[in-house]
């Protein structure tokens, strides 16, 4: 039963951050983030694919915990596993990289992991407007902006109104439009 895999899935990914913080001076529980995406994803996507809304609860627990693929395998079988899988970076690249693929990938995910990229963009872009991560410079606040904006063109023309979402906060931030080309023409 659809309910039943959600709350097992949110249970699930409670139980893999419990020790994680946000980095916000609040320190905010990391759980909050993947249960604010798949809110994202229910309430302004109107998304109502369970396996876009377990991936996304899931979305952050490969990369971010000790938490395996095949856990997530076992638990919520290979298809969600694959979905979260497209969304984990590999933490034993050095950051540059991991973030350089990034853009360099997104444009190839699935249409139900891009889906979770938009929202997980959109959370955090949204959570950095709210409150400044501890240690973080106004400048490395603007260059998450603009990579960000890099990564969403990968992501277009999957989900109208979190692409608009993300845009209104583009243009608040004077991010060069991100989805003109390299000489600015749409
Ligand atoms: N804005 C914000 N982000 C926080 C906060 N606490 C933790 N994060 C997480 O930090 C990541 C962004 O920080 P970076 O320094 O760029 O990346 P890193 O943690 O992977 O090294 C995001 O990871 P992610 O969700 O995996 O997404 P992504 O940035 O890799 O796409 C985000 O969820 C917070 O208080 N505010
Ligand atoms: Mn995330």
């Amino acid at each position: 039963m659809v309910m039943e895999v959600l709350i097992k899935c949110a249970n699930f990914a409670a139980i893999k951050h419990k020790d994680q913080r946000r980095k916000d001076t609040d320190k905010t529980p990391y759980i909050n983030h993947p249960i604010g995406v798949a809110y994202i994803l229910t309430e302004e996507g109107g998304i109502a694919d369970p396996e876009v809304i377990q991936a996304a609860l899931l979305h952050d627990t490969v990369e971010d915990t000790e938490c395996t693929l095949d856990e997530i395998k076992e638990h919520f079988g290979d298809h969600v596993a694959g979905i979260v899988d497209e969304v984990s970076d590999d933490k034993t690249l050095p950051k540059m990289e991991r973030k350089r693929l990034q853009i360099e990938h997104a444009s190839s995910c699935s249409p139900q992991a891009k889906l979770v990229k938009l929202a997980d963009k959109l959370y955090n872009l949204r959570d950095l407007n709210c409150c400044t991560p501890e240690g973080w410079s106004e400048e490395r606040v603007t260059e998450y902006f603009e990579w960000a904006a890099k990564v969403v063109k990968g992501l277009r023309g999957t989900n109208k109104t979190l692409e608009n979402e993300l845009d209104k906060l583009f243009r608040k931030r004077n991010i060069r439009f991100a989805e003109e080309d390299e000489n600015g023409v749409c």
